[in-house]
């Protein structure tokens, strides 16, 4: 009672009688506050993680009948100082108890206490960059099946891939739905945007198009698109090299990767346009689009939240700025013809050819503009300098891979190269298959969630109901002894050379393809995978066939694995590598 008094002096002295009936309707206001707390619990756990502005919608309003109640007995600042804070702490409390209790529908899955109490601990864990450690720490801790947030699974197990990713399986959670950049303002009406597509028939519409660009005719065109910028990005390191004092090239090799991966994406998305390797990044586009999905990153956790990211200025503006960029690039070139049969020239022949598309030119290419650019040339960036981050560190393989590359191009031959040439090189095949197992650009996000408005859905003996997330985590999968053994955590690519013939060998090496997952798994997985093998392939093979490569002096290699960085695709640091030009006949 004197605790409160006070609050109470807008009623005058004390008074045995008038303090009772204060004290009576102030339990009231207490008690409705406390009630009002409980039931928004129960509308967020239907609605989680969906909503955004309806949530801060309720937590502004449902305290104010209790207020109002209050303030009949104290100042409006008062009766809000106590209803509001008893409101969320009524609300957090709730959750809480629920989210760990078990009666929650997750409570059988093992996994760390912060994990099932909220996702904001999955943003701290981003915004570290080490996500895809973590979750494979997760998983040899607590198994195939760990709960990584209060309403999410992490699964790695091959047997249920079908029915998570699988053509069985479930259509993209809602981590996906906010991957846009493009702000809402700046979008046209018409969203054809693949990536975020959560409605399994629509992204099955969505995809036809996408899958008829990348079929063999179509690939051609890439195919020597992406050689002639290969071509490039040699010619430029071997200026680099003779132009040096020393006569060695000293160059971060990832930076380089990044502006050729996105040279090529600029070809064969726009037709041209981005000349990164000639002119260097002096608008900042690579660091643009690197920032810009840092913060798409951190929301894929809430994505209810993202809303509010996104107005603040300093989250906002690379976002924005990337997004005018791709926006920029996307009008120019529905304006006009392409010069060469880019991307776009594919997928809108195959959306306009098909009748019942009902879809125009101009807003497919807006929407997918971001998706293509992002999806292209920061995975095929950071993959390519994860393998040649490997073969500088295993001398061994480095020089098997030599010795492999000049038996099918002897240098002093004039060299062909084409994507029939890799057929004879296994080693270089296995040395880009396990750059792609340890390192895999997308290394903890593959996200489904059950069909909105189908109840849930049976994953081997498990049911999921709706409102579950289920995400599997290639980086963690690559790393399980039950498909990758001996030494999982090793690049070794002689595994998949023991094994060409099956899964297993007889003195115990386990190399299971079925459950090599980097480019994912079923009707969404990465729609460019042939086109990406080869440019792989190609760009390694280039390396090897003209430089003699080590790591630079003073570069400390245990930095590379430290640098990586999870933000929904895998980002990295420096690579510096000393490069001297090996003598052979030029193309
Ligand atoms: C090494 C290179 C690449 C890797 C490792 C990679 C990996 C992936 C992965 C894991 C996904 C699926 C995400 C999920 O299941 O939720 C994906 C989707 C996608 N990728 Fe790639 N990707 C690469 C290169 C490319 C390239 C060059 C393009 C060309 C534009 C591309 C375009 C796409 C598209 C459009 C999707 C969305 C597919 C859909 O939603 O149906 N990717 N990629």
């Amino acid at each position: 009672m004197a605790s409160i008094s006070p609050l109470l002096r807008r009623v005058g002295p004390s008074h045995s009688s008038i303090t009772v009936t204060l004290l009576m309707s102030c339990s009231k206001a207490l008690a409705c506050d406390v009630l009002g707390g409980l039931i928004a619990h129960f509308w967020f756990n239907k609605h989680e993680p969906e909503v955004s502005w309806s949530f801060f919608a309720i937590v502004a309003l449902a305290p104010v009948p209790s207020a109002w109640m209050l303030f009949e007995h104290m100042s409006a600042q008062q009766a809000a100082l106590i209803a509001y804070p008893l409101f969320i702490v009524t609300l957090l409390t709730s959750i809480s108890i629920y989210r760990a209790s078990p009666w929650h529908p997750l409570a059988e899955y093992p996994g760390p206490f912060l994990c099932k109490l909220t996702q904001f601990w999955n943003v701290w864990v981003m915004w570290g960059g080490k996500q895809h450690v973590y979750r494979l720490w997760m998983h040899e801790k607590y198994g195939p099946i760990v709960r990584i947030g209060p309403n999410e699974l992490s699964i790695v197990d091959k047997e249920l891939m079908p029915s998570i990713l699988g053509p069985q399986g479930m259509p993209k959670g809602p981590l996906n739905a906010d991957k846009r950049l493009t702000p809402a303002s700046e979008k046209h009406k018409d969203d054809y945007s693949l990536q975020g597509c959560r409605d399994s028939q629509r992204h099955a519409k969505l995809r036809k198009a996408w899958s008829k660009a990348f079929t063999n005719s179509p690939m051609k065109d890439y195919e020597e698109l992406m050689l002639q910028r290969a071509l490039q990005l040699i010619e430029t390191l071997d200026k680099f090299c003779r132009d040096s004092p020393d006569g060695y090239g000293h160059v971060d090799i990832s930076k380089w990767i990044n502006f050729f991966s996105y040279d090529f994406m600029g070809d064969l998305i726009f037709g041209g346009g981005f000349e990164l390797m000639r002119d260097g990044d002096k608008d900042g586009l690579w660091h643009s689009m690197e920032t810009a999905i840092i913060y798409p990153a951190m929301c894929q956790h809430i994505p209810w939240f993202s809303p509010i990211l996104r107005i603040l200025p300093f989250v906002g503006a690379p976002m924005r700025a990337f997004a005018k960029f791709a926006l920029h690039h996307a009008t120019v070139r529905s304006t006009k013809e392409p010069k060469r049969k880019d991307l776009f020239y594919h997928i809108t022949e195959a959306t306009l050819s098909d009748m019942d598309s009902g879809i125009s030119a101009f807003p497919l290419i807006v929407s997918n503009a971001v998706l293509a650019i992002t999806a292209g040339s920061d995975t095929v960036a950071s993959v390519l300098s994860g393998i040649m981050y490997y073969i500088l560190a295993n001398p061994a393989d480095y020089a098997r891979l030599k010795e492999e590359v000049d038996r099918a191009f002897p240098p002093n031959e004039v060299s062909v190269i084409g994507s029939e040439a890799f057929a004879k090189m296994p080693f270089l095949h296995a040395v880009v298959r396990e750059g792609l197992r340890l390192q895999p650009a997308v290394p903890s996000s593959l996200q489904r969630a059950p069909e909105i408005g189908t109840g849930g859905k049976i994953v081997g003996s498990h049911y999921f109901k709706e409102g579950t997330m289920v995400t599997c985590a290639p980086f963690a999968q690559h790393r399980d002894p039950r498909y990758f053994s001996p030494s999982p955590n090793t690049f070794w690519p002689e595994r998949w050379i023991k094994t060409s013939g099956g899964v297993s060998t007889e003195d115990g090496v386990i190399c299971d393809r079925s459950a090599f997952i980097p480019f994912s798994y079923g009707p969404a997985n990465c729609v460019a995978k042939p086109l990406a093998m080869i440019e792989l392939q190609t760009a390694v093979l280039l390396f090897v066939m003209n430089f003699d490569m080590s790591f630079d002096d003073g570069f400390v290699p245990k930095s590379w694995e430290d640098n990586l960085k999870d933000f929904f695709s895998m980002q990295k640091g420096e690579l510096m590598a000393k490069l001297k030009p090996r003598d052979r006949i030029k193309l």
